[in-house]
Parts: C-alpha cells; structure tokens; sequence
C-alpha cells in the first residue's frame, strides 16, 4: 500500500462540504451486466480504461492542484528509482488490455516532461486489445510543452490529445498556472497539435476547471474561441480531490450554472453519450432552427460534484509508482510494482489486477452527493487523500 500521500504542511483548509442542494446521480449509460468477456466489479462495472501516470512532477503551480506553498522546492517528489520503467508500465498495461481495457491515457503530474516519453507511447501503441486493434490512446497535457513535441508523439503513434487551459485571457491564465506562463504559447501548442494531425475527428479536446470568482468570466470567450474550431470544449466542475488545495464548496460553479450561461449566448442541444462511463455530458451548439450543427461543434461539462457518475465509472489509475487505484478520492493504492519487481509472472499479474478490480466498490461522488449538507467525507475521511498530481487526474 502507498504512504505517499501529501506531507505538511498542513492543509490550508480542510474541505467540508456544503452541499446545499444534494446532487442527482447521473442516469446510467452502461447496462449492469457482468462485463462482456472482461472484468466486472462489485457494482458490475467493467475494465475499460487505464490511466497512468508517467510523472508526478510538473512545470505549472495551478492552485487547484500543486499550490506553490505545498508544491514548493522542497516538496518530496518521487525519486527516479520510484518511477516505474516504460518496460514495466507496458507489462502492466498489456494485462490491464487483456482484462477488457480499450482506452489508455497518459497524464501526470506534466506528462510531457517525462524523458522520451515518444518510447513509451511506441510500446503502448504496439499492443492489442481483446479485439485485435490498438488501444485509443491518449494524453493529457498542460500544452507547455507542445509545439515541440506534437509531431513526435504523433509519429510514436500517439492518436489524440487533451489539453488543459483555463482561460483565454492572459492575465487570468497566469493566475490559474501560477508560474507567469503566458497564453499564446499553449494556444500555438494546440496549434502545432492540429498541425501534426493529433485533432483529427475531434481528437483534441481542451479542458477548462471552472473555479467561480476566478476564472468564471472566461467560460464565454473560450466557447467563443472553439465553437467552430473542431476542438470540443469542456468545463470541470472544480474538485475536492487530494487534501492541499483547500477546495469549498463556494468555489464551485455547478455545470447547470456553466450550461446556463452558455445558453444565453448559443443556442445548445444535449448530445448522446459517446461512449459508455463518458465523464462528459455533451451539448451540441445548434443553427437558427434548433439542430445540432456538426460544423459548430460541441461542448460538455464534465460535473463530478453535482452530478456524480461513479455508476458508470469504468476507470483504473496507475500511479506514477506503480501502485493502482480503483478511484480519484482513493486513500490507498494496491502495489503492483512490488509484485512486478518481486518477479511476478504475467499470469500472476493479470490474476492481481482481476482480483482487485473484482473487489472494487468505490463511488466516492456519489456517496457524498447523497450526504446531507454539511457533514463529513462519507470515505477516507480520517485519512488524506492521494493528490491530483500523483494519481494523474
Ligand atoms: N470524479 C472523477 N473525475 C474524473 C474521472 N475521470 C476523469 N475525471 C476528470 O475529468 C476531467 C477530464 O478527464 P480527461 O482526462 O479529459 O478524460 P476523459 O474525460 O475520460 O477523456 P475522453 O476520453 O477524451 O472522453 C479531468 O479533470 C479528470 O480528473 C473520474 O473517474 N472521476
Ligand atoms: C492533474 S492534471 C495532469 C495532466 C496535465 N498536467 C494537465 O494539466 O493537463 C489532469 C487534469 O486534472 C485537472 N484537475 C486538477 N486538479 C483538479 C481539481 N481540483 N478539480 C478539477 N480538475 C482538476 C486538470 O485541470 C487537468 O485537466
Ligand atoms: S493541473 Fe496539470 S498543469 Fe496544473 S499543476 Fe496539476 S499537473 Fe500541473
Ligand atoms: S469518484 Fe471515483 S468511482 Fe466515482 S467516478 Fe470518480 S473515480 Fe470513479
């Protein structure tokens, strides 16, 4: 089990929630069936995606996630002989693709600071999924970095990219970074994205945590920015995930609130779930006679405070160390690498990883959705949580 959790100081601010208004649980778009040919867990949910985190360091202090005063130059980062390899993320990863997972995202900490990390994204694209086809793999990315790197992590077979940014202007994206990191070089990041072929088909999606009175006033000019762009836009509803940021409840501006507001500038349409376990709720910005125009694009919400969608949560974290994860909010991890390292075979691995997932029953967002107003974590109350940017988001 990991004991890497957040050292002092303290803090700033222990999360109670006020749930004023105890949030709906999202409808389910997976049946509840045993998982076809896969793994199910306790709450009959399959294996699907897998995501790794390859870094627990990053360039960016956004507040929400690595406060500069926690996240300072003394901050006990992971030492390199921590880190799992790139040969042993993909034994892991061709375990987690033969119990049924399809979509493998890269994230961190800043992924793209992780060294050749192109040669990771070779190993990973050159496995298979049950079904004989590469996974869909992808990264998410604070975008520093990308103008330099988009071709090659094309080329390595990288198939698409999300990118993070909160906000348009300069000014308050600075803020959100907090390291003076101006605007114009993530958004020619996205360019030089485009430009490699990483935005094909909606493939580049960028994501914006809405955190009210700081970066609200930037939901209008980034759906204007990207209406049109082929680049879907989503707002997260901000988090109390990992025990540094001194997350409340205050600073969340509910989905219903963003879509609101958007809807008084462009006329929207609710969409279909692409996908099942889909963390997004998708809205599709329509003509003058009220009908998704594909050519406009869309946009989404991704609401895990009001709207919890751990019914349909399909996801495993690997963490930059190796240990898994069955939810964001987690307080532990189950250490695969030290069956990895203790020269487990690949059978042996894939029989651990069944076993855990079968075990799972997590539903963090939804157990606290439920929870009166005011009253404490329902889970991992008395111990810290994992941070953001170690488990990877
Ligand atoms: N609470 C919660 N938040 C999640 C979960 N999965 C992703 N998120 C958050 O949703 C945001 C968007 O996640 P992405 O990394 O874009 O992943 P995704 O939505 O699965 O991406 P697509 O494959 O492009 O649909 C991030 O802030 C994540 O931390 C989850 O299982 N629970
Ligand atoms: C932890 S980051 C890692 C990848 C990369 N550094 C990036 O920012 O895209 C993954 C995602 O988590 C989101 N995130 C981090 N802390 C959050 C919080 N407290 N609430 C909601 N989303 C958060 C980020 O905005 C980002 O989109
Ligand atoms: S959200 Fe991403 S970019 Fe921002 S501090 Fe966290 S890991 Fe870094
Ligand atoms: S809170 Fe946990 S179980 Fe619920 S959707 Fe998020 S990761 Fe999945």
């Amino acid at each position: 089990m990991s004991d890497r959790l957040p050292q002092s100081p303290a803090p700033r601010n222990i999360p109670v929630l006020d749930l004023r208004q105890p949030a709906p649980v999202r409808p389910l778009t997976q049946p509840l069936l045993p998982a076809q040919g896969g793994l199910s867990d306790r709450l009959h949910r399959p294996l699907r995606d897998l995501r790794i985190s390859v870094t627990d360091r990053c360039n960016f202090r956004c507040s929400y996630c690595m406060p500069k005063e926690v996240f300072d130059k003394d901050y006990p980062y992971l030492p390199q002989t921590s880190l799992l390899s790139f040969e042993e993320i993909t034994t892991l990863a061709r375990q987690f693709l033969a119990h049924g997972v399809r979509k493998i995202r890269l994230t961190g900490g800043e992924p793209l600071l992780r060294k050749h990390l192109e040669r990771l994204i070779e190993q990973l694209a050159a496995l298979r999924t049950v079904d004989g086809v590469p996974p869909d793999l992808t990264l998410t990315t604070n975008g520093s970095l990308l103008t330099r790197k988009a071709a090659s992590l094309k080329a390595a077979g990288l198939q698409r990219v999300t990118v993070s940014l909160d906000g348009l202007d300069d000014a308050v994206f600075r803020r959100m970074n907090d390291v003076d990191f101006p605007v114009r070089d993530v958004l020619a990041g996205i360019e030089a994205a485009q430009a490699a072929g990483l935005g094909a088909d909606g493939g580049l999606k960028v994501n914006m945590v809405v955190k009210r009175g700081t970066n609200e006033d930037q939901i209008l000019p980034m759906a204007r920015h990207f209406r049109g762009s082929g680049v879907p836009l989503r707002f997260i509803e901000y988090m109390d995930v990992g025990a540094t940021n001194g997350w409340r409840m205050d600073e969340v501006l509910p989905s219903a609130q963003v879509i609101e507001r958007l809807r008084e500038a462009f006329p929207l349409v609710p969409l279909e779930a692409a996908a099942p376990g889909e963390t997004a709720q998708r809205w599709g910005y329509a003509n003058a006679d009220g009908v998704w125009d594909p050519a406009l694009g869309e946009v989404g919400v991704i609401s895990s405070v009001t709207q919890a969608f751990c019914r349909d949560c399909n996801r495993a974290r690997l963490s930059t160390e190796g240990q898994l994860y069955l939810c964001l909010f987690a307080s532990q991890g189950h250490d695969l690498r030290s069956l990895l390292r203790g020269g487990a075979s690949e059978a042996e691995l894939a029989s651990a990883i069944a076993h855990i997932w079968q075990g799972r029953g997590d539903r963090y967002s939804e157990l606290r959705a439920q929870r009166p107003p005011d009253t404490a974590l329902p889970a991992g109350s008395g111990q810290r949580r994992v941070e953001m940017s170690y488990i990877g988001g």
